[in-house]
């Protein structure tokens, strides 16, 4: 599922005419007449819909809907909001059309009789949304949505709702928060990331009427955003050889754990097993490894190391090495990651606390430790770390969420897997996959260290580092949400951990009902 930028929407906006001779008045008439589509298959036999129009091409989305829905014989009425002789170009031509047909046009919300009214549709304002909304226009709305309120109305909003910012999903204060929003195209990169997310309720993407991505490929500043959902893991997972025998399934070994910490490692490990690798391999400091034997499952095989020399001669016949889990925080930990990376170039997922070790990657020492690696590694920080590693407040990271996740794996060249809400995997050159997938009961420790098993045994397997990092960071939220349908809370990492061989399954195999 692509996802587009403001910037993006807007060069589509201005490039169809200029560069293709599509004028801007064939989309709109595509889009309303979508929007109208939609509406009438929810509301048949309705009473009335009332749109909200705003003076710019948005607003004019819905009074061309407006229009189709006439023609469909749903009542229709509109609410106009700000001077309509200052509205675009476009909107002017729609406004005399309504107009000259008789729909019923307001300019006072005291005078729109809301008992009538099964839906509202908001076209105030889209993606030609400036800085913080308007006082006017929260008004407005704050107004509108007490009335949706009262009277059990129903919320949809065009393109994207009022106040949403289309790029971050920051929102202003009095949004409009609707159930539904058609979209045209593809979805909005600010719908994806919260709080943008839940003001937007269900997203309806509907076709523009120009192929999209023909026009973005001579945009400078393409950024290339996609959603992480099914459909594009379907494409990823490929069914296992009949043949493939525990050599084939490749080995895992997970380098972790200290003392109070074997839970970190243990988990990670068990997930690597569930989630198919042929071995997996748990190696902890020397004076570790009797509490992991007496804590791990049998098929997960166990080591220690003390130095280096010991970790290099663990690796040499691992398909993957996932390094970090409850490793701790000691000095000469930190050392001994540090030299190690320096000269182990396998495939590697890094994860806790060997993000302690590299510090402030921007800054630091340990600027360029990963640039050159065969298989950029994995890294797959959580925020508190990814901003210990950028050197950046939380909430800077927030406030540019996806740019920020993009900057750091095309510097670092690194595959960055993270862990916010959403979580983003960002691949070595820019690309961007938003995670459609995970609720809230994954907000539980442990969780971490199953993603960290997960993603490596899909290396194992021999799934490309980018493509393990997303089908792994998929399937470990997907997971989550159908545990989530029976109990939002108090599911446990394990939980996840031993359900995932059952959902690959099913998703190879839909006849399948594991
Ligand atoms: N992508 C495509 O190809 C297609 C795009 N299409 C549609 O076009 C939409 C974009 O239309 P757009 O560019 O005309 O801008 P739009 O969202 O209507 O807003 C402009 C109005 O908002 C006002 N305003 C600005 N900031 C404000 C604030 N903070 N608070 C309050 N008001 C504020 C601004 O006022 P001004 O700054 O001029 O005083 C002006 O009046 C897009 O979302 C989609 O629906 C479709 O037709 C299909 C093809
Ligand atoms: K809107």
């Amino acid at each position: 599922m692509r996802i587009l930028t403001k910037e993006e929407s807007q060069y589509i906006d201005r490039m169809a005419p200029e560069k293709y001779g599509i004028p801007l008045g064939y989309l709109m008439e595509n889009a309303g007449s979508d929007v109208a589509q939609v509406l009438a298959n929810h509301y048949k036999g309705a009473k009335s819909i009332l749109f909200l129009s705003g003076n710019g091409n948005n607003g004019a989305d819905g009074l061309v809907a407006a229009r189709h829905l006439m023609e469909l014989e749903i009542p229709v009425c509109i609410y106009l909001f700000g001077e309509s002789q200052k509205g675009s170009q476009l909107f002017k031509e729609q406004l005399h059309m309504v107009k000259q047909l008789g729909i019923a046009i307001y300019t006072s919300l005291d005078d729109i009789p809301w008992h009538t009214i099964w839906a509202v549709v908001e076209g105030l304002i889209g993606t030609g949304m400036k800085g913080e909304l308007r006082f006017q226009m929260k008004e407005v709305i704050e107004i509108v949505q007490s009335q949706c309120e009262l009277y059990s109305i129903s919320k949809w909003s065009i393109d994207i709702p009022a106040g949403v910012n289309a790029n971050t999903g920051e929102v202003s204060h009095s949004s409009f928060k609707a159930d539904y929003t058609i979209t045209f195209g593809a979805t909005k990169q600010g719908v994806c990331l919260y709080p943008g997310k839940e003001y937007a309720g269900h997203v309806i993407v509907k076709p523009l009427g120009i192929p999209f991505e023909k026009v973005l490929q001579n945009y400078q500043a393409y950024h290339n955003t996609w959603g992480l959902d099914i459909r594009l893991i379907e494409t990823l997972l490929r069914p296992r050889s009949a043949i493939a025998h525990k050599g084939r399934n490749g080995h895992t070994l997970v380098i972790g754990g200290s003392n109070g910490m074997i839970g970190a490692p243990l988990m990670a490990g068990e997930a690597s097993v569930h989630s198919g690798a042929g071995k997996t391999t748990v190696a902890v400091p020397d004076d570790c490894l009797r509490t992991l034997q007496n804590k791990v499952m049998p098929e997960v095989m166990t080591a220690s190391f003390r130095s280096v020399s010991d970790i290099m001669d663990l690796v040499k016949d691992k398909s993957v090495l996932a390094l970090g889990p409850g490793l701790g925080r000691r000095e000469e930990t930190a050392q001994i990651v540090l030299e190690f990376l320096a000269t182990y170039d396998g495939p590697i997922v890094l994860d806790a606390d060997a993000f302690y070790a590299l510090g402030d990657m921007a800054n630091g020492e340990t600027n360029g430790v990963l640039q050159s690696r065969s298989h950029p590694a994995i890294m797959t920080p959580h925020l508190g770390e990814f901003s210990r590693l950028t050197g950046r407040s939380i909430l800077d990271i927030q406030k540019n969420y996806v740019q920020s996740a993009r900057d750091f794996a095309i510097a670092q060249h690194v595959v960055l897997v993270l862990k916010g809400i959403p979580s983003l995997v960002a691949l070595p050159n820019g690309t961007i996959y938003i995670n459609m997938a995970g609720n809230s009961g994954m907000g539980t420790g442990g969780m971490g260290d199953v993603l960290t098993g997960m993603i490596s045994a899909f290396v194992a397997q021999g799934y490309e580092v980018n493509e393990a990092a997303l089908i792994g960071t998929f399937l470990h939220s997907y997971t989550a949400d159908r545990l989530g349908t029976k109990k939002l809370w108090g599911y446990t990492p394990s939980d996840v951990s031993v359900r995932i061989g059952s959902v690959i399954s099913e998703l190879l195999s839909p006849s399948l009902n594991v």
